[in-house]
């Protein structure tokens, strides 16, 4: 096909050259903070827009965003996703409490916008990624599996998604290679001294001035276990994630569930 001057298509060199335009929803929120920083510290972004509560949400359609970053509540950001994609803006979402229920619900909204991609991941931490990653891998070696999440007392979720998915995972590893149900003889305990039961998995949340996020998944059989640990000390841990994310969302159409796939693991 030939293109003439009124196709307005910008020459190759200029499109490659072009900066991403990002929105930042929750852009004065802990994680909205420094998103807000690291995308103003990237040469090849262009931060077009910051969105918090009470503001107007169109501002981020009116700004020409091209990617948003969600970065909010779990009682908000579907209603954030809806926007964006009737908007035509892809999404890159950290915020919290996605079940499969609300995966279906946004696969479904994308399914008349097939140009447009959404990542939703609950960690976008290297370490923690790879935590989730050796998890599912160890799982199906141990009888007993429990997990152990650490958060800065201002989280208003619990357990923490990222336990949530990293349960999820193990379970599914168990199940594969055809594990009973951990052993546990309790029969009489207070409410919630046993945690969370995630798909048959233990989940236990603790909330402590001074922590930011931190995991244990802990592995037991006769005579030995296994602690895997990942410790994020500050939020720039997630910027890296974060990042790619951007990027790779602009060429990846659809609904990605975490950035596994971006990082060829
Ligand atoms: N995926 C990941 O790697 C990570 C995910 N998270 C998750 O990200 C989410 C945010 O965490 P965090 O930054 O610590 O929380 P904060 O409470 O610090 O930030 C959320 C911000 O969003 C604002 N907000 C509320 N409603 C809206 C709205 N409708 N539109 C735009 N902004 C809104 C809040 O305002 P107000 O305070 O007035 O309500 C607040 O400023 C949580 O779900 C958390 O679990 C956190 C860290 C890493
Ligand atoms: O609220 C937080 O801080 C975090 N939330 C995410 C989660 O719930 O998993 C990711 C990380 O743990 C920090």
């Amino acid at each position: 096909m030939t293109t003439s001057a009124t196709d307005h298509q910008p020459a190759p060199a200029a499109r490659e050259s072009a900066l991403i335009p990002v929105g930042v929803l929750g852009a004065r929120g802990r994680m909205g903070t420094e998103v807000v920083k690291a995308v103003n510290d990237a040469e090849d972004l262009e931060l077009v827009a910051m969105v918090d509560d009470g503001d107007w949400l169109f501002n981020v359609a009116d700004a020409g965003a091209q990617v948003v970053v969600d970065f909010t509540r779990p009682d908000v950001v579907m209603d954030n996703i809806r926007f964006c994609i009737d908007n035509n803006i892809h999404c890159v979402v950290g915020t919290t409490g996605f079940d499969e229920a609300r995966l279906a619900t946004v696969a479904e909204w994308l399914e008349p916008k097939p140009e447009v991609g959404v990542v939703i991941a609950p960690n976008f931490g290297i370490g923690a990624i790879l935590l989730m990653r050796f998890a599912q891998e160890a799982a199906r070696f141990f009888p007993s599996v429990e997990i152990v999440e650490l958060h800065h007392p201002d989280k208003v979720d619990a357990p923490s998604g990222t336990a949530v998915r990293t349960a999820r995972l193990v379970a599914s590893a168990r199940r594969a290679a055809g594990l009973p149900a951990s052993p546990d003889a309790t029969t009489d305990s207070l409410p919630g001294a046993r945690g969370a039961d995630v798909e048959g998995v233990p989940v236990h949340a603790v909330r402590l001035t001074g922590l930011v996020a931190h995991q244990e998944v802990l592995l037991g059989a006769a005579g030995e276990s296994l602690t895997l640990r990942h410790d994020s000390y500050d939020r720039a841990s997630f910027m890296p994630g974060v990042l790619l994310a951007v990027r790779e969302i602009t060429r990846r159409p659809g609904l990605t569930v975490g950035i596994e796939s971006f990082l060829g693991l």
